[in-house]
């Protein structure tokens, strides 16, 4: 029997429960019609090439199939066979459905748009460990959202600058202290002198504030040395360890999820390098999908935007905040954090368009405030409680002075 394209697109396929399904969004060559370019994404995707090729048995099983075209809409969905699939193995996946299609001639542009993860695939996956639980598990966040700063500059601090400011902020009443992405382990920081000193300043601001505290390390490196970090992190008792899970590659966020279950430690997700795959809307792989791969691999939160309102390009962050806490054959939620060009005045809009089962970041809108870090804390802590209160930012003045300093300096802004 011979295998072609044209044996990749079936438009009156049913797909299968079983079946992952993959929503693209394609712009066709000029010299190839809808179908021709369907065909060739199913076919280079599942178990076809560019030559025709005789196959025996049950070969074709293996085929995906293109089974949806909507030439105005510009989409074109794609059914794998579940059995396509390693189990469990992330980078096999998207070896498939975001692999050389990306790059194929017969389209112009192709972006994954959105994934339907069957159960026999995701029941391979771990999920995340504890999700949004981690706001009362093991933080004191409760109902509202958590709070985290990373110290700006985003490096060049001293590992005991570091830690200061840690504390600073978490006694002005921020649960978390993180390392910026691009934050290892340098000469000016060294990775194990910025765990000990942080860690200590986190127990000397839990005993004056009464409150759990945390510390968001940055245990991204290749390969063996980030599980090496990982048991570091443990053994020196953190509850968190953070990852650049792009940069990382997906093989290595399973490897750390994991050896965090073996620790109990959760996981955030910061996805530097995220928009050299989502950024242009018409071509890669869409942060929806990111967040979606991320969620299978465990990941506990994951940067997911701020709604348009902070100083980076956003993809829907209320859409993909729905997706990380929708019931998806049994896994753990996400905790979705907002970050990037945040600060008090806009805690308002924020809550009113994500929620409040959130997480909030702000760097440079804490350290930032006129009056400094731990001023910049209780600021960005007075305009949560304020909010959910339901007091506008203005009315709580008198109550949070250093709120109303931060409100005169930023007001509303967008950062750029
Ligand atoms: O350091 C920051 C924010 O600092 P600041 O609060 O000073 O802007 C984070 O790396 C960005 O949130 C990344 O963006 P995203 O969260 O969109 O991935
Ligand atoms: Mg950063």
């Amino acid at each position: 029997m011979g295998i072609s394209y044209e044996d990749f697109l079936d438009r009156e396929y049913e797909p299968l429960a079983s079946d992952l399904r993959c929503r693209f969004s394609i712009e066709p060559a000029a010299d190839m019609s809808w179908a021709d370019a369907a065909g060739r994404v199913a076919s280079e995707s599942s178990n076809g090439t560019w030559a025709e090729l005789d196959v025996e048995g049950s070969v074709t099983d293996l085929s995906a199939t293109a089974y949806e075209i909507d030439e105005s809409a510009g989409i074109v969905e794609v059914a794998y066979p579940e059995a396509l699939f390693e189990p469990g193995s992330m980078p096999q996946i998207l070896s498939c459905i975001a692999g050389n299609i990306m790059g194929m001639k017969a389209v112009d542009r192709i972006r994954l748009l959105d994934c339907e993860w069957p159960a026999a695939v995701v029941d391979a996956f771990p999920g995340p460990q504890y999700g949004s639980a981690v706001k009362s598990e093991i933080l004191d966040a409760g109902d509202r959202p958590a709070l985290a700063t990373v110290p700006k500059p985003k490096v060049g601090l001293s590992s005991e600058q570091h830690a200061e400011v840690g504390y600073e902020a978490w006694v002005g009443g921020v649960d978390l202290l993180k390392d910026d992405e691009n934050l290892t382990d340098q000469s000016f920081n060294p990775f194990e002198d910025r765990l000990t000193e942080s860690l200590a300043q986190r127990d000397r601001a839990e005993s004056e504030t009464g409150e759990r505290k945390s510390y968001l390390l940055n245990v991204t490196a290749p390969g063996g040395e980030m599980l090496e970090r990982v048991d570091l992190a443990a053994e020196h008792g953190c509850e968190f360890v953070m990852v650049d899970v792009v940069t990382t590659g997906w093989a290595a966020v399973q490897q750390v999820r994991q050896r965090c279950e073996r620790h109990g430690l959760a996981i955030h997700a910061h996805r530097a390098m995220h928009a050299a795959f989502d950024r242009v809307p018409s071509h890669g792989v869409s942060m929806r999908v990111i967040a979606q791969i991320a969620r299978l691999c465990g990941v506990d939160h994951i940067h997911t935007g701020t709604a348009d309102l902070g100083k980076l390009e956003n993809e829907d962050t209320v859409g993909i905040n729905e997706w990380l806490r929708s019931d998806r054959h049994g896994l753990s939620d996400v905790l979705p954090v907002a970050s990037g060009g945040l600060h008090p005045g806009l805690v308002p809009e924020l809550l009113d368009r994500l929620g409040e089962e959130i997480m909030i970041q702000a760097g440079g809108g804490i350290h930032g405030h006129p009056d400094g870090t731990r001023a910049g804390a209780r600021a960005l802590r007075g305009a949560v409680e304020a909010t959910q209160d339901g007091r506008p930012l203005e009315a709580a003045s008198a109550e949070y002075p250093e709120l109303a300093t931060a409100v005169d300096k930023w007001g509303t802004a967008t950062p750029r």
